[in-house]
């Protein structure tokens, strides 16, 4: 006999959907090389949907995606989940709004996260796209998006992330050489986060370049 699973599979399934049709168009744009990225919903107070290790994203089907708890341990399964699955699961287990974290490595996002490390963040500042994030209502004013460094081991970039997110509303951060980490209360919300964030890191390594 097996043991009922500690999620609702239903749901799961409605998930794992809804992250096959966005994932694969953003492995078709080009923001996934090479397996990289990794992408995950809240499926519960518990558990999140997250993408198998190492799977390419452009093909994602219903066998990448596994269930984890907020520790970040596989649930009723024997397959690996993304190595920066403790990414995931620490926005989720601190804000219960979010339901989405999106992970992607575009070239915008890792060139910026390069350029832009010395400083320890990019600044947005005063545009009319500032308004796809959630809670602001005009261009007017200044966004910093973090840049962390890269590290293989999560638990060492976790109490940053933790610590950036006590000081200010944040939808997202980058990792230095790495890629970005945007999220939001759903899909849809995380997806147009992620799009402004590639979209704003473009104009500003597009300004620098034509200042040369
Ligand atoms: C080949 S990409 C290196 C790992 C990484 O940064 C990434 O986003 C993908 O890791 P995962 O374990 O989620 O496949
Ligand atoms: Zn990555």
């Amino acid at each position: 006999m097996h043991s009922p699973l500690p999620y609702d599979s239903q749901h799961l399934r409605q998930l794992t959907g809804e992250l096959i049709t966005h994932v694969r168009e953003l492995g078709h744009a080009g923001w996934t090389p090479a397996t990289s990225s990794n992408f995950s919903m809240r499926l519960d107070e518990r558990h999140a949907a997250i993408t198998v290790s190492g799977r390419d994203k452009s093909k994602l089907c219903e066998s990448d995606v596994m269930v984890v708890d907020f520790d970040g341990r596989p649930v009723a399964t024997e397959l690996r989940p993304s190595a920066e699955t403790l990414l995931h699961t620490q926005l989720y287990r601190r804000a219960r709004e979010i339901g989405c974290v999106l992970h992607t490595h575009s070239l915008v996002q890792t060139v910026a996260s390069r350029l832009f490390a010395p400083q320890g963040h990019v600044r947005f500042e005063d545009y009319e796209l500032q308004k796809a994030f959630a809670g602001n209502h005009t261009h007017q004013g200044a966004i910093d998006v973090p840049v962390f460094a890269n590290t293989q081991d999560m638990r060492e970039l976790m109490p940053k992330v933790e610590t950036a997110l006590e000081t200010r509303p944040m939808w997202g951060y980058l990792i230095e050489g790495h890629g970005l980490y945007a999220w939001g209360r759903d899909m849809p919300e995380a997806r147009r986060h992620l799009e402004a964030f590639e979209f704003l890191l473009a104009c500003e390594l597009k300004i620098r370049e034509l200042k040369r």
